[in-house]
């Protein structure tokens, strides 16, 4: 399996060179050459796999050979060992015909331990076998930091350096970057929004000299190993439901595209699934974007859900290159206009191809809070404001007899406040997370400027040449 670059001006690479890579060096991002394909008779040997299993069975053809399959396995089944679930991802029924997908057990609570986990053990398997070091860098609204800090801290061959929106994420969710003792773990507060943040994160990508020094390497979204690893929970959930034999829909919760993109990766590999729609906060581009074929940027509100508190979506990029049947100059016609004028317009035929998988919908603060209430009345299920925003524009799209799965992105207990304002129910965090919130913090505050960050990276970084 080789992996080609969503602006067609990047060497191919093998697996575990797209996995170091991150973001390629033209800018864009990766994806597979072709999407693996499993007939529905192969979906129908899945059912009753357990998670790992099937992590196994879904994930192999994505590695081309590059990991051996007892390593992959070993690999798969530690990565899932660190969840506090049997099922790893359990499903939930909440209402007559709509379930929650439930991905919060891992040791960070979002659903982002799901593809982190396992990532780390990835990445560092292969700089082990390389004898190589790598300079990781992320940006967080405030569940990816969390989640690459715990994978990655204490591992020899990297550095992290998470770069998080000052003031911008919940406590539960600071405390998770800035707490950590290992001495690989560096957490930034930088002065800006989550945009900011990840843009400083992609001009270090495209620094090739930089990229070079440091060994650059990237866990969020860009990186296609994260991606991959978030589409096992669609089939899981889908086969609980009668898949192959009964097509079901899904709604996400959506910032940066990325566990939305699974889910179409999923359906391009045989999966049935009916529906994708892409639930956002008031923080609304996508919606926006298809309903009016403009995608256009506008200010970031800070809203109860923090972590899709983003307008830059990421991995709507990789939707695009599909959308344009693959066409990379489309593409980079797309983000340079993004770029120059924080705006494009996706041609017809484009708009049509994704509004034949994808509808979308808004939740606002107030709706958000409302669901939660609701929810908990009626379903006797605690929501957490992300989970809230996708219910609330599941509600409007649930189809007859297709079970409408809600992807539960994050514990309430990361957001303690939104959620007993909404419910009066102060959730509490689980006991193994018990001291967090009296633990010792440790962050560098830093402008949102590219020269300064990657000086103070450039310093820290065992990487560095
Ligand atoms: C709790 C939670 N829900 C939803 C999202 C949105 O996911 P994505 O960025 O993959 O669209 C995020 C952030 O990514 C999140 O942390
Ligand atoms: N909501 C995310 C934003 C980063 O997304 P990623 O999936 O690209 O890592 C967060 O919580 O940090």
């Amino acid at each position: 399996m080789q992996y080609v670059s969503t602006r067609g001006d990047a060497p191919a690479l093998g697996f575990s060179d797209a996995v170091l890579a991150g973001l390629a060096r033209d800018g864009g991002l990766y994806v597979p050459r072709e999407w693996p394909h499993f007939s529905a008779a192969d979906i129908r040997a899945m059912r009753g796999l357990a998670y790992p299993d099937l992590a196994i069975r879904v994930l192999t053809p994505f590695l081309g050979g590059d990991i051996a399959a007892p390593v992959f396995e070993r690999l798969v089944r530690e990565a899932y060992a660190t969840f506090r679930h049997e099922a790893v991802c359990p499903l939930v029924q909440t209402g007559k015909n709509t379930f929650v997908l439930e991905l919060f057990h891992g040791p960070t609570l979002a659903f982002k331990d799901v593809a982190m986990q396992l990532l780390a053990r990835l990445m560092d398997h292969v700089l082990a076998e390389r004898g190589q070091r790598a300079t990781i860098v992320g940006a967080t609204s405030g569940d990816t930091g969390g989640a690459a800090i715990d994978a990655f801290a204490g591992r020899d061959r990297t550095d992290i350096f998470i770069l998080f929106p000052h003031g911008k994420v919940s406590p539960v969710q600071q405390r998770q970057m800035t707490t950590s003792s290992a001495a690989n773990v560096h957490a930034l507060s930088v002065e800006g929004n989550f945009d900011d943040c990840q843009g400083l994160v992609k001009d270090m990508f495209n620094d090739h000299a930089f990229r070079d020094r440091v060994s650059l390497s990237g866990v969020n979204s860009i990186n296609w190993a994260r991606i991959m690893a978030q589409i096992v929970y669609y089939f899981s959930s889908a086969l609980s439901l009668g898949a192959p034999d009964r097509p079901v829909s899904f709604t996400v919760p959506t910032g940066n595209f990325g566990d939305i993109f699974a889910g179409y990766a999923a359906k391009r590999m045989g999966l049935p699934i009916e529906r994708l729609i892409i639930a956002t906060n008031d923080n609304d581009i996508l919606a926006r974007t298809l309903a009016s074929g403009e995608y256009r940027t506008k200010g970031v509100f800070a809203t109860t859900s923090p972590s899709m508190d983003i307008q830059v979506s990421s991995n709507f990029e990789r939707l695009l290159f599909e959308a344009a049947g693959r066409d990379a100059e489309t593409v980079t016609r797309y983000m340079n206009g993004l770029k120059q004028s924080g705006a494009f317009t996706i041609e017809g035929g484009e708009l049509k191809r994704i509004r034949a998988e994808f509808d979308a919908g808004r939740a606002s603060v107030d709706e958000v809070a409302a669901t939660i209430r609701t929810t908990l009345e009626a379903s006797n299920y605690l929501l957490d404001p992300h989970t809230a925003a996708a219910v609330h524009v599941a509600a409007a799209h649930a189809s007859g007899p297709v079970p409408m799965v809600v992807l539960g992105t994050a514990h309430p207990a990361k957001f303690p406040a939104a959620v007993e304002a909404a419910s009066g129910i102060a959730p509490a965090l689980p006991a193994w997370l018990g001291g967090l919130m009296t633990a010792d913090e440790k962050y560098t505050t830093l402008p949102s400027d590219l020269k300064m960050v990657e000086d103070y990276v450039n310093r820290h970084s065992r990487a560095a040449r």
